[in-house]
């Protein structure tokens, strides 16, 4: 629980951090330093984040890593961690201001703002479509305490999933480009972050092909990847990436 919630803190802090709003240290805050300085110290955050989260999701690391801790809170470690990688994120970010493109009409501006809000709504909403206990480890530690052995993992294809494969990248993709006030600095981390998800779903995609078999294959063909209005004719399949990496 204690996980959790700091998982849940840190994902209300980035919806300020990413909107520029309401948080002492947002994306566009905090001392500027040399424009290439910055750049160094943001990508390394941002590589520091992908590894942890892409390491740690790999099944050999969870191997390893429940010789280390009980394997209820395995998940929660991850979350944990995430979290961790996240704040440093935060912390550590130095903003580069110059701007790329800004909205001065109110109205627009708001729109363009709300539309932001929309996707942290898609995210935290598809999380909950799948399993959002389990997500984020509750659900597995609960049912330890109760003795319980944690169910066979379910595919699920409800609401937004209907639409489009991966519902909670795409609304971290609309909320990090839906900007009203696009710098330097916000378009480094949209780009870094959107760039991370469209290689993490190629690994994903190949798990997920190898739990669920021909009926996630199936699910392939039949709905879009990332962009809910896509046709299916012009869809091409997911690269196959080979079993060792
Ligand atoms: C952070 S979630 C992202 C889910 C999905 N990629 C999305 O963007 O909505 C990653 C976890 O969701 C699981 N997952 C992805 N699609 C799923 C589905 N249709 N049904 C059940 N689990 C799914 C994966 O196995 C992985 O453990």
């Amino acid at each position: 629980m204690v996980c959790y919630a700091v998982f849940f803190a840190t994902f209300l802090y980035a919806i300020g951090f990413v909107a520029d709003l309401f948080v002492p240290k947002t994306i566009d805050t905090g001392g500027i330093i040399p424009a290439r300085a910055a750049l160094i110290i943001d990508v390394l955050l941002l590589l520091i984040f992908a590894i942890q989260h892409s390491v740690m999701a790999r099944r050999p690391f969870k191997q390893w890593l429940t010789h280390w801790v009980a394997p209820p809170i395995e998940r929660s470690t991850y979350v944990l961690c995430s979290s961790l990688a996240l704040i440093l994120l935060f912390w550590f970010w130095r903003p580069i201001p110059t701007m790329i493109w800004h909205i001065d009409n109110p109205l627009l501006a708001n729109a363009v703002m709300a539309l932001s809000l929309v996707g942290w709504v898609i995210v935290l909403v598809s999380s909950f479509l799948i399993n959002h206990f389990e997500l984020f480890g509750l659900h597995q530690v609960a049912n330890n305490l109760a003795g319980k052995a944690m169910p066979e993992p379910k595919f699920r294809t409800p609401l937004f999933y209907k639409f489009v494969r991966h519902p909670i990248y795409f609304g971290f993709i609309v909320a990090f480009w839906a900007t009203p006030t696009m710098t330097i600095g916000h378009l480094l981390f949209a780009a870094g972050t959107t760039a991370y998800i469209l290689v993490g779903i190629l690994f994903e995609e190949r798990d997920l092909a190898s739990i669920f078999g021909d009926e996630y294959r199936q699910y392939q063909r039949r709905v879009s990847m990332l962009i809910p209005w896509q046709s299916q004719r012009n869809q091409k399949p997911t690269k196959k990436i080979p079993a060792g990496l």
